[in-house]
């Protein structure tokens, strides 16, 4: 009903029995939760019916008793329940508010007992009785009292921002101690009550200021306290605060200076880039509205960036952009012969596949895949394709590759998340028909973290890959236009189901004379450009180009000769710097001189090794091509036993006992004492002992070293041979043949032994210059074989010698 406020103290007060006190019956206002004090201003809401009739029946005398409830939840209280002692009050201003009530300022006179309640209808009178303050004595203990009372209301009303400074003021100057301590009851606002209606029954002044001064000391405790925790919360919230309130200031100040908000800037820029890139609608969609949460989220918060990131890469890819014009064949032709020397049948298929493609665009065709030894030009070829159909290339590196997630991304949920390779490089490429080279397919790992070969199954089907799905983007995008093309060194690695959706293209390696004319062609103008010089300062002969290839590299492609061209280009770079201008022929001296001693000479070694009886050579094919691979086998005392070293793999040692059988059960045919096992023991071994061997096609290279060994004849130098045995003595076919001719081409061997059911595949797959300068000879039995590989007369092994002499000495 009402609020104790005091806003106004009258200095003089009617005194009761005068004006409107003693037995004379004043009416009586009760009133709830307040308590008026004699010199205080009350303003009071007046809403009872009974109490409005009490102020509209004042005529003149304008006096009343303004009496506290014992219950404020009384709605019609009786004289019992009200307190025994009130306030004699003046009731100054009457005001009517809309709702009916009445506000009624109200001036305390003096404190009164309440006798006899002679109406009770409408509203109570009652008669009434002063109360007489008790003085204190004006001893120091009472000042000191006082003046304590003063200074703690004083802190009090200092540090509480709900009290006016005035009242302080108003309390220094009040010098009755009854006054002041009624004054400083009324102004504190948190008194209940009960201790209000207290203190107005304690007449004795001095025991009114003790508890005015004992109220005033809790107070103090309880707002000291409310500091301590205050500050510590504070503290907590403080550093929160502290960035959103510089934030806000720093954006204030940005918009003052006239900057544009960055974020805001940001965020329009991300919009304007969602709405330029082409998405389809769903994703639209989605993209505008995680923006929209971005815009609202606080940017110095943890994820702010996440989103932000996550949004970015939504709007950068290339949902709509692509780069193609028509596949032109004619000139996809030229621009295939004008990067790559020969190749003839791999250009071809690579230009009936894009035939393909241009009468049927949207073709769901097979994916291209390369395979072939290091260095022959896999990756180049994809590159020329890319710039023949002018698209975009980019290479992805699948060597090693053992988490799914590589290809296909984080979910977002995971710490550093990012999207897989195939969205990176789409966004590197910035259009969505690239042709995209996936490099060494054949070297897919897999572990715990996943299968990659599964997430790039889905990548390269064309039934599926028109919604492959990141893990982190979590949209589906077209993927239908990238023309994917593979590479890898050898098929036996690739999982089947993706060998199934792919269209094999081998490139096998190069004979000595490609290499060459690769070199010529391609290698030293690139190599000479590269480190800075012209034709004007090298010349390169193409016997010098033969000599590096055959000596100083060893392999099927033409990446080491293009290291070693390299190597000597530089060393006449460095010629220029030093002052030599002149033209420099690269004759076999300078290769000698530039590249050092000659490191690789397969012939020599050959010659070497087959000094002794017992070694005898085969081809082996390697994911890095064919290579040459020698079989030793040597007898010593023992009782019989055949030992096999070398790292060798079961089906070969399986072809080396059915080698060992067929010898010994032709043995009086070939010459062998039939007991050559009763006193001695055989040891078979096939060099580079740590690299592991394995296959059937060394069963006549074994078979020709131990018929070698056993009958003491070395045999044929520069002679290498191929071919799987059976125990009644047949040849079989072998696979890898272009790779492992190729092989003993290079190697320098002369005579190349092939099984007889193999010679399609040499008609098929080697052209007539490869084929040139080695003797082939087929064999269908091991008899064809060594006769092929093993001296008969003294004459023939009189002339082996001089060509090992002769190959030898060539080197030195
Ligand atoms: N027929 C060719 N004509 C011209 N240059 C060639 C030819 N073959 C290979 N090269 C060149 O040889 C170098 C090596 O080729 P590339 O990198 O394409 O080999 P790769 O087969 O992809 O090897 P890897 O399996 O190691 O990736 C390139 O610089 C390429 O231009």
């Amino acid at each position: 009903m009402a609020n104790d406020f005091v806003s106004v103290i009258h200095p003089k007060a009617a005194k009761n029995g005068e004006e409107g006190g003693g037995k004379r019956p004043i009416p009586v206002l009760p009133v709830r939760d307040t308590v008026l004090f004699p010199h205080a201003v009350l303003p009071l809401t007046v809403g009872r019916e009974s109490s409005i009739q009490l102020i509209q029946s004042l005529g003149e005398e304008k006096t009343i008793l303004v009496v506290a409830q014992r219950d404020a939840r009384q709605d019609s209280p009786q004289a019992t329940d009200l307190f025994a002692i009130g306030t004699l009050a003046t009731v100054h201003k009457v005001v009517k508010m809309p709702n009916q009530s009445l506000f009624v300022f109200t001036e305390g006179n003096e404190r009164v007992r309440l006798g006899e309640f002679p109406q009770l209808t409408p509203f109570m009178t009652a008669e009434s009785e002063t109360i007489e303050e008790i003085e204190p004595q004006k001893t120091p203990e009472a000042e000191a009292l006082q003046r304590n009372v003063v200074s703690q209301f004083q802190q009090i009303v200092t540090s509480s921002p709900t009290l006016s400074d005035d009242l302080q003021t108003i309390a220094i100057n009040i010098e009755e101690p009854g006054r002041l301590a009624d004054f400083i009851a009324a102004s504190l606002p948190f008194l209940t009550t009960a201790d209000k209606q207290e203190l107005l029954e304690t007449p004795d002044v001095s025991a009114r200021l003790e508890r005015i001064n004992k109220h005033l000391a809790k107070e103090l405790e309880v707002q000291q306290l409310r500091n301590k925790i205050q500050t510590e919360v504070q503290d907590s919230v403080q550093s929160s605060q502290r960035d959103y309130y510089l934030r806000e200031q720093l954006k204030a100040i940005q918009k003052e200076l006239g900057d544009v908000d960055d974020t805001q800037k940001d965020i329009a820029e991300l919009k304007e880039k969602i709405e330029n890139a082409g998405m389809p609608e769903e994703v639209k969609k989605d993209s505008l509205k995680e923006l929209g949460r971005l815009s609202r989220m606080n940017p110095m918060a943890a994820d702010y960036g996440l989103t932000r990131n996550y949004v970015e890469w939504l709007s950068v890819l290339p949902w709509g952009k692509t780069s193609s014009s028509e596949v032109d064949i004619l000139k996809a032709k030229e621009i295939l012969d004008e990067d790559h020397y020969g190749l003839k049948k791999v250009k071809d298929r690579i230009l009936d596949y894009l035939s393909v493609r241009r009468l049927k665009p949207d073709m769901k065709g097979p994916i291209l895949c390369f395979v072939g030894p290091p260095g022959v030009g896999k990756t180049s070829l994809g590159r020329s394709i890319a710039r023949a159909l002018d698209r975009k290339f980019s290479r992805i590196s699948l060597g090693g590759m053992h988490d799914e997630a590589e290809i296909r991304g984080h979910r977002r949920t995971y710490i550093g998340a990012l999207p897989g390779q195939i969205i990176q490089h789409l966004k590197r490429v910035e259009v969505k028909d690239p042709v995209f080279m996936l490099d060494e397919i054949d070297k897919l790992g897999r572990d715990f973290r996943g299968d990659p070969a599964s997430a790039l199954l889905e990548t390269l089907d064309p039934e599926q890959n028109n919604t492959f799905r990141d893990n982190y983007l979590d949209q589906p995008f077209d993927l239908s236009k990238v023309l994917f093309i593979c590479t890898a060194n050898q098929l036996d690695t690739i999982p089947g189901p993706l060998l199934d959706r792919m269209e094999i293209i081998e490139l096998t390696g190069y004979t000595e004379e490609e290499k060459a004319n690769i070199a010529v062609k391609y290698l030293i103008p690139r190599q000479t450009k590269e480190n800075g010089i012209t034709a004007e300062n090298i010349e390169f002969p193409i016997e010098s180009v033969r000599l590096v290839a055959r000596h100083y590299t060893r392999e099927a492609g033409v990446r080491k000769l293009e290291q070693q061209i390299g190597t000597i280009c530089r060393k006449v770079a460095r010629r220029i710097a030093e002052g030599h201008s002149e033209k420099l022929v690269i004759t076999p001296e300078i290769v000698h001189e530039f590249l050092g001693g000659i490191k690789v000479r397969v012939d020599t070694e050959i010659a070497e090794r087959t000094k002794r009886a017992g070694v005898a050579v085969g081809l082996a094919w390697t994911p890095a091509g064919g290579d040459v691979l020698f079989i030793e086998a040597n007898r010593m005392k023992g009782k019989g036993s055949f030992t096999i070293t070398g790292q060798i793999g079961d089906v070969m040692k399986e072809s080396m006992q059915a080698a060992l059988t067929w010898v010994r059960s032709n043995a009086a045919s070939l010459g062998v004492d039939e007991d050559f096992l009763k006193d001695s023991d055989l040891h078979i071994h096939v060099p580079a002992g740590a690299i592991p061997k394995d296959g059937p096609s060394a069963g006549v290279t074994m078979a020709t070293a131990l018929v070698s060994l056993l009958t003491d004849t070395p045999v044929h130098p520069l002679t290498a041979m191929t071919g799987e045995i059976t125990l009644s003595g047949n040849v079989l076919p072998v696979g890898g043949i272009k790779e492992k001719f190729l092989a003993a081409k290079r190697a320098g061997v002369r005579d190349v032994i092939l099984p007889t059911d193999c010679k399609q595949q040499v008609d098929e797959d080697l052209t007539a210059d490869q084929v040139e300068g080695v003797r082939i000879h087929y064999a269908s039995r091991i008899e064809d074989v060594l006769a092929v590989t093993l001296p008969k007369t003294p004459t023939e092994k009189v002339h082996d010698e001089e060509i090992r002499e002769e190959v030898i000495h060539a080197s030195v």
